[in-house]
């Protein structure tokens, strides 16, 4: 690889203070652009053939969340309410038009606790619509359910081009509001080169993750979004974005043909429960017969345990109900429930009693769990399909 530096400016970009950096290997020569105001795009071909013949495209799409909100006083950060559009936002961050062509559509305006199963859908169907058209997407989105709905991106658009969530924890009517430069660098991200081939990122507070992993892990601080054993894959530093490693997807991802939208418009019913000492019963009961659950969640109190009654329990219930699939997950933000902690279940004999519907989460928590096995469920997969898919995040 060879590298030229010029600072040539040509004639028809006079007054553009830039700076070009060519590398070239034999296949794929990379021009570097560096403008004044520090922001740097890439023209040249790209590591898939493709190229970006001019300035990327971005297009943002807004959907709410508290990037979206005003409170009643600048020290107000919480309790506030949705009352921004996407071209409020997008007003709000300093002109990107040397790192990108721009746009912007409001395609829901929600705090994200009021996110289901429909709103979803209209989204990956927006995205489904603009992603051969754009190079990158950026979705404004509330924290509170941002990582379920990144999950549930990640499992659905399969594509090499940059998802950037990104969202804020602080209204913006707040002292120190975090939303503009939070959207600033998503867009920054989604525009880079070097975004591409990474999966659904999500992008706060100068820090980028796996949308696949990430979680919210603080319920008012701006350093939220975590996913401890699994990390970061980059940051946001000065105006420029930096990843720790070359581009990769997570592994154990599988991805879901949603080739008939109106059954994903009623995915399948799958509470979570959360398991805690002294757990009612009852409470399993109600959430099998009365709710008419197609799969159940347990957030488990460790890798995977619960109470031996509850496991008893629960084996025999959802065996009455057509050996629905009872995945368990864990309450703990970090860490993973193997296959091998799944319970062994006997009868009063001793003699071992088949409980083949148990799935380990691995790596995935309550809430991502209960995403995949809807899409599972709705793509009407067997009990042991199912196991094999949450395999592939290391459960089964
Ligand atoms: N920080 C936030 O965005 C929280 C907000 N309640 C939401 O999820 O929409």
């Amino acid at each position: 690889m060879t590298t030229q530096k010029s600072s040539e400016i040509p004639k028809t970009a006079e007054d553009a203070n830039y700076e070009i950096d060519v590398q070239e290997d034999s296949d794929h020569p990379i021009f570097k652009i560096k403008y004044r105001s520090n922001s740097v795009i890439s023209i040249g071909a790209l590591s898939d053939g493709s190229s970006y013949e001019n300035l990327p495209t971005v297009k943002v799409l807004g959907t709410g969340g508290t990037i979206a909100s005003k409170g009643t006083s600048s020290h107000q950060t919480a309790g506030y309410e949705v009352d921004l559009t996407i071209e409020d936002l997008i007003q709000s961050i300093p002109d990107l038009s040397t790192t990108c062509n721009l746009q912007y559509e409001q395609v829901l305006n929600l705090d994200s606790k009021d996110i289901g199963t429909s709103e979803l859908l209209t989204l990956y169907q927006k995205i489904q619509e603009d992603l051969p058209k754009y190079d990158g997407i950026v979705i404004t989105h509330g924290t509170d359910t941002m990582e379920e709905t990144s999950f549930f991106l990640q499992s659905t658009l399969r594509t090499s081009k940059p998802i950037v969530m990104c969202g804020s924890m602080r209204p913006s009517t707040a002292i120190s509001s975090d939303g503009p430069m939070n959207l600033y660098q998503a867009i920054v991200i989604a525009a880079h080169r070097d975004s591409r081939g990474r999966g659904v990122l999500v992008a706060l507070n100068d820090r980028i993750g796996a949308g696949f992993y990430i979680t919210k892990s603080n319920a008012n601080s701006l350093d939220t979004f975590k996913s401890i054993g699994q990390g970061y894959v980059g940051s946001f530093v000065n105006n420029e974005v930096h990843y720790f490693f070359p581009a990769a997807r997570p592994l154990g991802i599988t991805y879901f043909k949603l080739s008939n939208p109106s059954v994903l418009a009623d995915l399948p019913e799958v509470p979570i429960i959360f398991a805690h000492q002294g757990l009612n019963n009852k409470i399993i009961e109600l959430t099998i017969k009365e709710l008419g659950a197609k799969g159940l969640v347990f957030a488990t109190m460790g890798a995977g345990s619960m109470a031996k009654g509850t496991n008893e329990f629960v084996c025999k219930l959802s065996k009455q109900y057509s050996n629905i699939p009872i995945i368990y997950s864990k309450r703990s933000m970090d860490g993973m429930v193997p296959v091998g902690s799944l319970p062994k279940i006997s009868d009063e004999t001793g003699k071992p009693i088949d409980y083949n519907n148990a799935i380990a989460s691995g790596y995935l928590n309550p809430q991502k769990s209960r995403i995949l096995l809807q899409l599972c469920l709705s793509d009407g997969m067997e009990i042991n399909e199912i196991k094999r898919i949450f395999k592939g995040v290391y459960g089964g």
